[in-house]
């Protein structure tokens, strides 16, 4: 697992070489994702069941479906992820900080919250505070229950100036990740947010590239950019590819 201790020594190139190393390694970084509306309870189970054996990260998906996931993730060690505010971050921050403590009831450990993307562009001092209150709800909600908190920016919506805004209000809100996209609008992940988005986190918190990352060279970008988590719905098909060139090692451990 890639905890957040591990960052003190984070170093972009370093993990990216570690992380591709194996099939192990790279399931260490995948949040297994399936966050699609009309994903069936099977399909849920499916991906619970594939996160199980590849060891990802965890298994990410709607509120609903999170204690579903976690009986059906008990004793193997990995994770429940779940989105919060998903997809469009607009909701009440009453709304997110209870869906979030209904959600931590049921044991999902990590939790990917939207952040208010129209209320961030609305621009006043007293909008970046209210968006920053908005995540610092939730954050001290998962960090009392010893879970940690995603922010997805929804980055292909922002100017570069908001993301630069948004990342420090995040951060200053406890973020453990700065996340960048749902999969939801109208891009994903890119190279350059990965950078700019490590620029600020640096040591002090984690960096996930999430939304259209189809392939084993995508994740490497990503990875190589100053990604230290990928968030995929194609992530057995990433992991098979990697496996078709390097021989699967044992399983990692502290990077
Ligand atoms: O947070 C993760 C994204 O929803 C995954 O998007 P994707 O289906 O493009 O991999």
């Amino acid at each position: 697992m890639n905890t957040l201790t591990d960052l003190k020594t984070y170093d972009a190139a370093t993990f990216a070489a570690t992380a591709l190393s194996s099939a192990a390694h790279l399931a260490a970084t995948l949040d297994h994702t399936l966050l699609k509306p009309e994903a069936t309870r099977n399909q849920v189970l499916q991906l619970c069941a594939e996160a199980a054996e590849h060891r990802f990260a965890c298994a990410m998906v709607n509120p609903f479906w999170v204690s579903t996931a976690v009986a059906a993730l008990a004793g193997t060690g990995v994770s429940v992820g779940v989105v919060i505010g998903f997809p469009l971050g607009a909701s009440l921050s009453a709304s997110k900080r209870d869906e979030t403590v209904r959600v931590l009831k049921q044991g999902a450990h990590d939790v990917d919250v939207v952040l208010n993307v129209g209320l961030l562009k609305s621009g006043t001092a007293e909008d970046f505070e209210h968006v920053q209150q908005d995540i610092r709800g939730v954050v001290e909600l998962a960090h009392g229950s010893g879970a940690i908190v995603k922010v997805i920016l929804e980055t292909c919506l922002l100017s570069f100036e908001e993301k630069h805004r948004a990342s420090e209000l995040c951060l200053a809100a406890g973020a453990d990740f700065l996340k960048t996209s749902t999969g939801f609008s109208t891009g994903g992940a890119t190279v350059d947010d990965i950078a700019l988005l490590r620029t600020h986190a640096g040591t002090r918190a984690g960096v996930k590239a999430s939304g259209g990352i189809r392939s084993l060279a995508d994740a490497k970008a990503m990875l190589e950019a100053g990604a230290n988590r990928i968030g995929a719905s194609a992530s057995v098909r990433i992991l098979s590819e990697l496996a078709g060139i390097v021989p699967t090692s044992s399983a990692p451990s502290g990077y």
